[in-house]
């Protein structure tokens, strides 16, 4: 996706920001041009706190000079924008490839709606090319393995587990000091079963579907903008 059109899903985004407004600000390429859009706003008088979904969003919304808040100070948030790695028509995500899934779906709990940007090829009929990241404690990190394995099993889904790894080639460790373990599912036909049964695995702290958080969706095709839900 060209950066132009992340720009233009996220400065339609920052359109939607009032006044007084508590924000919950995403992770990764398509959500720092939505911080970066709010701090010029802030810089020309827009009062706004943010909350941050990772170390590398605080870093720059910091630079930015927005406000920012905890979920402990601010329990409530009017608005989180933020990006996704696939969507589907019902709104259903699959985030966490830029390994902020875990802070992302805290925050997106907390508010009050959830707006993904992202471009239409992350529009999909159904989800799971994209493989799911799944957050896991590093203890018995095997045995968890196996577990989501027999899962999937169970529930007629095949597909890899791949541990993440950073750059250095160590093992990708979160900000909140877990692994992420991907799985190449090709497709998921039940996201709803898999996302309610994978949180029931020990070691498993949590998954990058988001179901039913997501309210609207701002997605930036080669020459318009394409609304999916309520803005
Ligand atoms: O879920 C995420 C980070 O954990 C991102 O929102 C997702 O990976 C999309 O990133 P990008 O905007 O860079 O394509």
């Amino acid at each position: 996706m060209s950066d132009n059109l992340k720009r233009a899903a996220a400065e339609r985004a920052a359109e939607l920001v009032t006044d007084g407004m508590r924000l919950g600000l995403g992770t990764g390429s398509t959500a720092a041009h939505f911080v970066a859009a709010i701090g010029e706003r802030v810089r020309n008088g827009l009062k706004v706190v943010g909350v941050p979904t990772s170390e590398a969003t605080r870093d720059q919304a910091q630079r930015e000079g927005i406000p920012l808040s905890t979920l402990d100070e601010t329990r409530d948030l009017d608005l989180t924008v933020d990006g996704a790695d696939e969507l589907d028509d019902d709104l259903r995500l699959i985030k966490g490839g830029g390994g902020a899934l875990l802070r992302e779906k805290i925050v997106a709990s907390a508010s009050q709606r959830m707006i993904v940007i992202a471009d239409g090829s992350k529009h999909v009929a159904k989800l799971g090319r994209f493989p799911l990241p799944i957050e896991v404690v590093p203890f018995g990190l095997t045995a968890t393995e196996r577990a989501i394995a027999r899962l999937l099993d169970s529930l007629g889904m095949s597909g890899e587990l791949h541990l993440r790894h950073a750059p250095d080639g160590a093992a990708y460790v979160t900000d909140g000091g877990h692994f992420i373990l991907d799985a190449h599912l090709g497709r998921i036909d039940k996201p709803n079963v898999l996302a309610s049964t994978l949180n029931n695995i020990p070691g498993v702290v949590e998954h990058g579907l988001f179901m039913g958080l997501a309210t609207g969706a701002i997605l930036a095709t080669g020459d318009r903008l394409v609304e999916l839900g309520q803005l």
